[in-house]
């Protein structure tokens, strides 16, 4: 029987709009609002570093009973979770829209459909990959078993971004609780106020089946906090954000040598060979550019296509772009896409646009900040052309509404493209060829990549997510993520106690015989040699050594 939870949800309506001048950000307090609309939403305090610390250190402490919960209760606590999921999916999407701007559709895909593949898989797989795994002894270990074992790291520190307000926080939660880790996450301070909501739901479930309440401890704060959480003792640090932050972030770590992995940037290639299907490449490629208006790590942002359907593709992108219905997500009209959650971000992309054109690029729709009925923060959904690698948004991350389509002549010139770029985190390839998609898949510098469709591999979570170059490194999500939260722990005993065990030979017990070397050389020989003639001779001169060898008399 699995429990049932009961969360109340936040409200947060109906406090007027965000007045700057009333609402500020300081220290210790963190002004919430909606992107969409600006209508405030309540103040939060943020947490200092002893505050993070003592959170660090109630983790700890509940760790140490999690740790030794049987798999069956870990999984009944995913069950808790997914349940209440299903049956709430409207709530919460609810608070990740008012939150972080995205249209509830998006939320559905990005924020609860994720999270449920990723709880399901946990507890259909989670348990056979954490279990201890046998590995070969090798050739002079014959007669040992050896084998891997998966123990809990303790506490996981997590660091997320704004842009997944609840999946950003499910993610490395359920891994990390199921491999028996607290967790201490810090989210957003662009994304602070849906994960009242999301703690309590957390809390509930907790609850429910009996553990610790302080198994996870979520800290609420800016820069200071983050530090704090990466230098308070944690046993490993999951940093998800950009690639600046997430160097300060290694360096902070490396202070006590705590673990990291780094989920940075990313500025995905999304190729379109001319034998593609471009009514399926089309729809893909928008979604691909515009869920989230763009504020996807993974999203595609440079669209590679062949000289011969280029402007097929162009003027129908061009064409569906201009239909789209832009406004908050959360008001009378639907909407396509919806607003930029971070203050500035708007801004910043249409800097990069207004560069771009400046340097002759051409914008076929959008191309503009725009304040939207109710005077969010939105800009447009934009489709560019005629980008060159003088331009800055060839290589700079726009995490934003912004198509840019480049023509290529051939798969070595889209390979090459996709290639000069400072991250490397997903992509996609299009061809009616598998073949020909999968060679170019293989070229790319990248550390997903998807055929004939756009970031299905992290809805396949038994696949590890992450990139490379400025994307960062290791792994979060799938076989590697899971094991990750682990320490991996290298185990070997005799496999026949009874007849066979390492009894160090009298020649090599200290003080050493005088023909422990070549007795040593030849046993050396007899394991690795790569000829039955080496092997023989390494025999005999163990035989020799043993028989002949003088042992000084202690
Ligand atoms: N690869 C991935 O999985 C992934 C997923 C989502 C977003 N992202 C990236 O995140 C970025 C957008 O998110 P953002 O603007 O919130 O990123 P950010 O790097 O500014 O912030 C991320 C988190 O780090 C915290 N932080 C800031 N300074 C810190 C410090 N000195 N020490 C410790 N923590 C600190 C922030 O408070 C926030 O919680 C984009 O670059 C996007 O590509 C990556």
């Amino acid at each position: 029987r699995i429990p049932r939870i009961s969360v109340t949800v936040e409200q947060g309506q109906g406090n007027g709009k965000l007045d700057p001048k009333q609402h500020k950000a300081t220290k210790s307090t963190i002004p919430c609002y909606d992107p969409g609309n600006m209508a405030y939403m309540g103040t939060m305090p943020a947490d200092n570093a002893d505050a993070v610390r003592e959170k660090i250190r109630k983790a700890q402490k509940a760790s140490e009973v999690w740790r030794e919960v049987p798999f069956r209760k870990r999984r009944l606590l995913l069950k808790v979770l997914q349940q209440y999921i299903i049956e709430h999916q409207a709530e919460i999407c609810r608070e990740a829209s008012r939150d972080s701007g995205k249209p509830m559709v998006d939320a559905a895909f990005g924020e609860v459909m994720v999270t449920c593949e990723k709880i399901s898989w946990l507890i259909r797989e989670g348990q056979q990959w954490l279990k201890p795994e046998k590995r070969s002894p090798g050739v002079m270990m014959f007669y040992k078993s050896a084998r891997v074992e998966y123990h809990p790291l303790g506490v996981v520190g997590a660091i997320v971004p704004w842009n997944y307000p609840f999946h950003n926080v499910f993610n490395p939660l359920t891994a990390a609780l199921f491999a028996g880790n607290a967790l201490v996450i810090k989210v957003s301070e662009h994304a602070s106020w849906s994960s009242q909501y999301y703690g309590r739901i957390i809390s509930a479930a907790l609850a429910a089946v009996g553990a610790p309440p302080d198994l996870v401890q979520i800290v609420h704060g800016y820069a200071e906090a983050g530090n704090a959480l990466v230098t308070g003792g944690v046993n490993k640090v999951i940093f998800v954000g950009s690639t600046g932050v997430g160097k300060a972030v290694m360096q902070a770590a490396a202070t006590n040598l705590t673990p990291v992995v780094l989920e940075l940037g990313g500025k995905d290639a999304f190729i379109v060979c001319e034998d593609a299907d471009l009514s399926q490449a089309v729809p893909t490629a928008m979604r691909g550019a515009f869920q989230s208006c763009g504020q996807n790590c993974a999203g595609a942002e440079r669209f590679l296509v062949h000289s011969a359907v280029y402007d097929r593709f162009v003027s129908s992108a061009a064409e569906v772009a201009k239909q789209l219905r832009q406004g908050h997500a959360l008001g009378q009209k639907p909407v396509d896409c919806g607003a930029m959650c971070m203050p500035g971000l708007a801004e910043k992309v249409a800097e990069l646009v207004d560069e771009a054109v400046h340097k002759g690029a051409q914008v076929l729709t959008g191309g503009k900040l725009i304040s939207g009925e109710a005077g969010g923060q939105f800009y447009a959904p934009t489709v560019l052309v005629g980008v060159t690698p003088s331009m800055r948004i060839w290589k700079e991350e726009v995490f934003g509404p912004v198509m840019v389509i480049v023509k290529c002549g051939s798969d070595d010139e889209a390979v090459r493209l996709a290639n000069d770029c400072p991250f490397g985190l997903g992509s996609a390839v299009f061809s009616r060829s598998a073949a020909r998609a999968r060679s170019i898949g293989a070229r790319l510098e990248a550390g997903m990549t998807s055929i004939n469709d756009f970031a299905t591999t992290y809805m396949c979570q038994s696949l590890p997510f992450g990139g490379v170059k400025e994307s960062g490194f290791d792994r979060f999500a799938g076989i590697e993520g899971l094991r990750g939260m682990c320490i991996a722990k290298a185990v070997c005993e005799d496999r026949f106690p009874w007849l066979m065990r390492t009894d160090i030979p009298p020649l090599l017990q200290y003080p050493v015989g005088d023909s422990a070397f070549p007795f040593v050389c030849g046993l050396i020989s007899m394991f690795y040699g790569l000829s039955a003639r080496e092997n023989l001779r390494g025999l005999c001169t163990v035989i020799s050594c043993f028989v002949s060898g003088k042992k000084v008399t202690r």
